[in-house]
């Protein structure tokens, strides 16, 4: 099975108004709750194209429990989220249906006591026996060391189990030192990262730092790779128009599934960026338009590119 980790689950919750004004009051005209939180995005997508998922993380309270309930209606996904004293966070995301621009508000989470988070570790350990590959996502809650991406890292490194990491800040830079086996930060997650706001430069600079593979999702323009094999960039057709949340995990979705199914690089990344489209033409995050994704499969443009020094 492929796992994925979400330390800092959530019950995401999208309104659509007609439009968002800031101080202003807003009649929504549409609400979705779906579990979230980056992982459990991928994993919902994952399952969606027919892989054996596990998600774990921690989850807790009434949004927990409203998590938990609606991931084990989900086909395919299989839940290891371990159980904490504090409640899940809500992340709102706001889409403005005029402009179609979406806002959003992330709540930190939940205070994680040593005791869960030892509880965690032992869960993880255990999982890595049955998989494949491993994801790391998303946040760390309030109370998890900010090494803790590093840790988990090595121990699936220990364990020979490749490990994709999309985090941000501290986390991302102690966990790329770490040596992870793909590292997919976005365009502003790679500058924070390298201090370089040229994704070429960046991507170089980040696998210097350790990473085996950067993946950079650069939004519209789509994903730059690159790592000892070549470089890369994957392009869709044409621009689609939509929610944009959970478009990384997606993409982190495909990544993984073609990962393990040991497609070449150029087949992984087309299948990442379709996928990541098609989720912008979908509702709400680890969702996606099966029928635009058909379509958008074989019409994203991979070129290759002078490689890497
Ligand atoms: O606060 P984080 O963990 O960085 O991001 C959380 C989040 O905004 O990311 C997903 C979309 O990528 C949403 O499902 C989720 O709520």
């Amino acid at each position: 099975m492929i796992l994925t980790v979400t330390l800092n689950t959530a019950l995401d919750i999208t309104y659509h108004v007609r439009t968002l004004r800031p101080h202003g009051s807003h009649r929504v005209s549409e609400v979705t709750e779906r579990p979230g939180g980056k992982g459990l995005n991928v994993g919902r997508v994952l399952a969606a194209l027919g892989h054996e998922v596990t998600v774990t993380g921690f989850t807790g309270g009434a949004t927990g429990r409203a998590v938990r309930d609606q991931l084990a209606g989900t086909a395919g996904v299989v839940d290891a989220l371990v159980p904490v004293q504090g409640s899940t966070r809500r992340t709102i995301a706001v889409v403005d249906t005029t402009t179609g621009d979406t806002t959003q508000l992330n709540e930190p989470g939940p205070a994680i006591t040593p005791a869960e988070w030892s509880a965690f570790q032992e869960t993880y350990e255990r999982l890595l026996r049955s998989a494949s590959a491993v994801a790391l996502c998303g946040s760390l809650p309030p109370g998890v060391p900010v090494g803790a991406y590093a840790q988990l890292i090595r121990t699936a490194r220990a364990s020979a189990v490749p490990v994709l990491l999309d985090t941000s800040g501290e986390p991302l830079r102690r966990g790329v030192a770490a040596r992870p086996d793909i590292v997919k930060p976005n365009a502003e997650e790679l500058a924070e990262l390298t201090g370089s706001h040229d994704p070429s430069q960046a991507t170089r600079s980040a696998r210097r730092r350790g990473a085996h593979t950067v993946v950079a999702s650069l939004g519209a323009e789509g994903l730059l790779a690159e790592n000892a094999a070549g470089r890369w960039r994957a392009a869709p057709p044409r621009r689609v128009h939509g929610n944009p949340t959970g478009a990384g995990d997606s993409a982190v979705a495909g990544l993984l599934s073609g990962l393990v199914e040991d497609l070449p690089w150029p087949e992984r990344l087309a299948r990442a960026v379709a996928l990541s489209a098609a989720t912008v033409l979908a509702p709400a995050a680890g969702e996606f338009d099966h029928a635009a994704y058909e379509a958008l499969a074989g019409q994203v443009a991979v070129t290759s590119e002078a490689s890497a020094a």
